[in-house]
């Protein structure tokens, strides 16, 4: 195709949105430094780049939570400069997000409708039975499920919150739905059921974005990819130019060798031995141990109680019978302190609620739990701090305009780099990871397995709790599978599949091995 042809292509190419040399900064930073991406109506189109790169920032300015300083927005061929989050809903754009999340003390029929009430005819009346019967017809049509309307947002899990945020689009008929980050929290067989729902969307017209870390998910999804890097859109890609390792290379600039860093360690003795421990309604008899040096993967779907027993390890809940023995003494811990004294350490799921402080700086969150390795008779040495805090910052390549400045400031993804950070400077015995890498991209995740890697070549012991398969296999020893609260599979990592991992989490092996 010559250049006019391809001009002209181009220039016909009916776009539902499109974005044109957006800058948006915040203070001194520049999120996004002239980005253009134009998105074709009935398409699933990826957004994706490193933590940081700007999308989180692209999709506020289209929900109109934040204002362009240069550049347009254009929704089916209007342009748009003073967008709001009302406009945007009338406009038919709706956003599936997991941190934006619905009030947990509303019930399902009120979050279904909040806003956005069906009336009695004219009257200020609420039609509820309409609401409900056409939100029924909804859920059983796309999910096959029945959510009671009075249960609390609160009770429901993850993915059936996702169900109420996605049928309370579907309610007001969306052109164009925004998923950001969707899978994060799911388990698979949860992401599967959205990929599909997804992809039946697309075929009723609806168009998607689809924001990721995910690279394969991106490669099986969508129909085009922007890259986009430091502020700006790199590539864009369609159809056959889309795969996984294209696109990862894009976004750092570099080709992904080995994503799972190779380790000799020689395991030492048991530092951790869990016997016959029980906690009612979430997990049965479990027992397994941990040695020195290994790097041992837990993983269930929700409900299989693989969660309760991390969070059990660290004190924060209650067991019914069984016992804990660190280091070969029988030491339970009953609360999170206890566990601290006992060199264990937590890297909980939800680091942005739990694991930083956002008005803190950065150096402030990685060191403050571990001032005491900084402190020599009462004088603390700042210099080493400050280098440790770099140092951290290099390796989990943290995009931040310094170590003083504040985490508030940070992407989200950064911020859970930041998380992770803090509990690696602290020097413990036990490590109990919760899903290290969600919402890190690809880069940093490389750099975070070096490091839980260099942690148990140091001698600790690492429990790695993750619904990412192929992390789970390439990064650990062994994999005990929980299935409905028992440890149903014990897996050597070097001789498994994710396959196999899958089947046994959700059961499907379960029949054969009794048979067997
Ligand atoms: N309110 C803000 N104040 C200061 N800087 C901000 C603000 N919001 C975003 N930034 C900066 O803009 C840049 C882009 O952030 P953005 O959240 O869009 O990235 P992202 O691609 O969504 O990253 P992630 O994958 O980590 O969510 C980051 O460097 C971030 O620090």
């Amino acid at each position: 195709m010559t250049a006019p042809e391809q001009a002209n292509t181009a220039e016909s190419a009916p776009h539902i949105l499109r974005f044109d040399g957006i800058v948006k900064r915040f203070g001194g930073a520049t999120a996004l430094a002239g980005a253009s991406l134009a998105i074709r109506p009935g398409t699933v189109h990826g957004l994706v780049g490193q933590n940081g790169a700007g999308k989180s920032t692209l999709i506020k300015l289209l929900a109109g939570l934040h204002t362009p300083d240069e550049g347009s927005i254009e929704i089916e061929g209007r342009a748009h400069d003073r967008l709001t989050p009302h406009l945007c809903e009338d406009l038919g754009i709706h956003f599936i997000h997991q941190d934006r999340l619905l009030v947990p003390t509303f019930t399902v029929g009120e979050s279904l409708f909040l806003g956005r009430e069906i009336r009695l005819g004219k009257t200020p009346f609420l039609d509820r039975s309409a609401m409900q019967r056409r939100a029924s017809e909804l859920l059983a049509n796309y999910f096959g499920v029945d959510l009671p309307k009075n249960a609390l947002i609160g009770e429901l899990s993850t993915a059936e919150r996702q169900i109420v945020q996605i049928t309370r689009a579907l309610l007001h008929k969306p052109k164009i739905l925004v998923f950001d980050e969707p899978t994060a929290a799911l388990v698979r067989q949860e992401a599967e059921i959205l990929f599909r729902l997804i992809r039946r969307l697309r075929s009723e017209g609806v168009t998607i974005i689809y924001v990721s870390h995910y690279l394969n998910e991106i490669e099986a999804l969508c129909d085009d990819v922007t890259v986009l890097r430091n502020g700006v859109d790199v590539a864009s890609l369609t159809e056959n130019e889309i795969s996984a390792g294209r696109i990862a290379s894009l976004m750092v600039e570099r080709d992904i060798a080995d994503m799972f860093p190779k380790r000799k360690v020689e395991l030492c003795g048991e530092i951790l031995k869990v016997r016959n421990l029980s906690a009612t309604g979430r997990f049965h008899d479990v027992s397994f141990s941990l040695r020195r040096g290994e790097i041992l993967g837990i993983t269930g779907l929700l409900g299989s109680g693989a969660k309760d027993l991390v969070r059990t390890l660290f004190g924060l809940q209650t067991t019914t019978s069984g016992t804990i023995d660190i280091d070969t003494r029988g030491l339970k811990p009953c609360n999170p302190v206890e566990a601290v004294d006992r060199q264990i350490a937590l890297v909980p799921e939800d680091r942005r609620g739990h694991g930083v402080g956002l008005d803190l700086s950065v150096r402030e969150n990685i060191t403050l739990s571990s001032l005491g390795r900084y402190t020599r008779f009462g004088f603390l040495d700042r210099k080493r701090e400050s280098d440790d805090t770099d140092e951290l910052i290099r390796r989990l390549q943290i995009k931040t305009s310094g170590r003083e400045a504040l985490v508030r400031t940070l992407s989200g993804g950064n911020q859970q780099k930041v998380a992770i950070a803090k509990w690696l400077s602290r020097r413990s015995e036990i490590y109990l990871l919760d899903e290290p890498t969600v919402g890190v991209d690809i880069g940093s995740k490389v750099e975070i397995y070096s490091l839980i890697g260099e942690l148990a070549a140091r001698g600790a012991g690492v429990i790695v709790l993750s619904s990412d398969l192929p992390e789970l296999v390439g990064i650990t020893d062994r994999i005990l599978v929980l299935f409905r609260g028992r440890v149903t599979r014990e897996l050597i990592s070097s001789q498994t599949t994710t396959d196999e991992v899958l089947s046994a989490s959700t059961g499907a092996s379960e029949g054969l091995r009794h048979v067997g």
